[in-house]
């Protein structure tokens, strides 16, 4: 038997569980996670490696309707990752009434994309059945009840997709999980952990970038809107830094050392100029 090989594409509205997904199915993190949404903002790719089997997995940002500059791209990068792969995994939340949002991102997959109904660890058997009546009226191919969190249901849907994948290439080394830049995955998991120290709402507000990189030495730039989200990201005395600084480093090779700074940028969602510089 040759070798197969082939693309999928995984959407879904924000927070449905998408990132989570991906990490489970390759079985390592490769993508930040958060109870925020729109938390995910680039096309991530994880390889999944099997004998005889490689899938490269695109990640997308969850796609909506778009608000301001920064959400536009979004789609853009979410729309172009739907088109030319060889299965598209449209996710939705069993916890979640189907809403527009499912139905706008469900408009815009083939007919034959998998249906996942994800979280279902924390969905009732009635609730699970509802939402998989519903959303076989959205007219796909293949449903699957699963949960991210804990890997229920996630092995079939794996051997699904590993069945759908057309004879081709192995386009990656077999030691290969992801091709995401460390530079830009640091940057990551200092907004991740910032989203995750920071009780208050500031997701839409921060941008991350590594300015600089000499190892061990790591310098990232957090770029905040306004003064006063400023003073929520350093925190009394440098807490919230030094707090998020710690659990980036607990996350990194050892002896890596994590040089935060805040800058307050204006408006940087709606400047195209401040969008390009932050790879957007
Ligand atoms: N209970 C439960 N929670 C989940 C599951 N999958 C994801 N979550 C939670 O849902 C939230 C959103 O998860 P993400 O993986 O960041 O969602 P996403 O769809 O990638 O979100 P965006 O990046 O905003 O598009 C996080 O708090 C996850 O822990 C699941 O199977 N069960």
């Amino acid at each position: 038997m040759g070798v197969r090989s082939g693309f999928v594409t995984i959407v879904g509205r924000p927070n449905v569980g998408k990132s989570t997904l991906l990490n489970r199915i390759l079985g390592q993190k490769v993508t930040i996670v958060s109870d925020k949404p729109q938390t995910t903002r680039n096309e991530v790719r994880g390889v999944l490696n099997r004998p005889d089997v490689q899938i490269v997995f695109v990640d997308t940002p969850g796609i909506h309707k778009p608000r301001t500059l920064l959400g536009e791209r979004l789609n853009e990068t979410a729309e172009g990752a739907i088109g030319d792969v060889d299965a598209v995994c449209l996710v939705i939340d069993a916890t979640a009434p189907l809403g527009p949002g499912d139905k706008w991102v469900a408009a815009r997959c083939p007919s034959d994309a998998v249906v996942v109904v994800n979280k279902v660890d924390v969905a009732s058997p009635e609730q699970v059945i509802d939402q998989l009546a519903r959303a076989s009226e959205l007219d796909f191919s293949e449903y699957f009840p699963v949960s991210a969190t804990t890997g229920d249901g996630v092995d079939a849907l794996v051997a699904h997709l590993i069945e759908r994948m057309p004879e081709g290439p192995q386009y990656y080394p077999d030691d290969m999980v992801t091709d995401v830049p460390e530079a830009f995955w640091v940057a990551e998991l200092v907004r991740e952990q910032l989203l995750a120290v920071t009780r208050e709402e500031l997701p839409h507000s921060i941008a991350t970038r590594v300015t600089e990189w000499e190892w061990p030495r790591i310098r990232v730039e957090i770029l905040v809107e306004r003064d006063s989200q400023k003073g929520i990201v350093i925190g009394k005395k440098g807490s919230v830094l030094k707090e998020v600084g710690t659990r980036v480093r607990e996350q990194l090779p050892p002896g890596a050392f994590i040089e935060l700074f805040v800058k307050v940028d204006k408006d940087w969602q709606r400047r195209p100029k401040a969008l390009e510089r932050l790879g957007y």
